[in-house]
């Protein structure tokens, strides 16, 4: 069987920690400093105990950036906002298996919308609801916090489950030929991006990280430059999986 090419690395700063004052700027900057993927935290206070943000701010900021924006939908019930988030210009639109009734047909109703469409797993969500909607993902998310808030620590036990996801993501491929993003969301930082590398991750979701940045010397570049960095480091000697 021939190599595998290198894995793709995205950045994907999340804005639920952005200055909302300031927000299209913001979008802007980290895409400027090297970021890949906007990342758009939609919470209703009802699925998660927090409340953000809907297709208004959406399509607010889609004018202020060609990188795709990701819409993570913390929210029950899924269908309703998923053609509105399509009109306001989200790419990518995921959701939780728990907060809908029939999860292949709001997988299907994403792509109808000609979005690419995702599967949220939270830290104790079992793996079997990837069963049978493979072919329907361009994308699972793998939460390495519970959902709601930003700024909470990297649950360790994240990293065994993203790869046993890379497994069944390579299988996927090898058979199909279609390719399915890894993200991983929750307490990504620059001491731990590399290990969530090495379990299979392909997309990494920094809320506080990066535009917890936005004063420090250096700023949005300085912090994508140490995630970067962090990434490229000569693959760890041990097993030790430090996050
Ligand atoms: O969806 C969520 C939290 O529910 C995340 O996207 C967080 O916003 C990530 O923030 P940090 O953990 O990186 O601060």
């Amino acid at each position: 069987m021939a190599d595998r090419p290198p894995r793709r690395h995205r950045l994907a700063p999340s804005i639920l920690s952005a200055d909302f004052a300031r927000l299209g700027e913001e979008v802007q900057r980290v895409v400027e400093a090297g970021c890949d993927v906007i990342h758009f935290d939609v919470m209703d206070n009802h699925y998660v105990p927090n409340l953000t943000i809907g297709p208004l701010v959406c399509e607010a900021i889609r004018p202020c950036t060609k990188a795709p924006i990701d819409v993570h939908l913390m929210v029950r019930p899924v269908d309703a906002l998923v053609p509105m988030f399509a009109k306001a210009g989200a790419d990518i639109i995921s959701f939780h298996p728990e907060a809908s009734d029939h999860v292949d047909r709001t997988l299907a109703l994403i792509r109808d919308q000609g979005c690419r469409a995702g599967l949220v797993l939270n830290p104790a969500t079992p793996l079997h609801h990837l069963d049978h909607v493979m072919d329907r993902l361009d994308l699972i998310l793998v939460m390495s916090v519970n959902p709601g808030f930003g700024g909470q620590s990297f649950i360790p036990s994240a990293l065994d489950k993203i790869a046993a996801i890379r497994r069944r993501i390579d299988a996927h491929t090898e058979r199909t030929g279609a390719e399915i993003w890894l993200e991983v969301d929750g307490g990504i930082k620059p001491s731990n991006i590399r290990a969530v590398a090495d379990a299979g991750a392909d997309t990494f979701v920094a809320g506080s990280a990066i535009f917890g940045a936005r004063d420090a010397d250096g700023g949005y570049h300085e912090v994508v430059r140490a995630l970067r960095a962090a990434l490229e480091e000569a693959p760890a000697s041990t097993g030790g999986r430090s996050a």
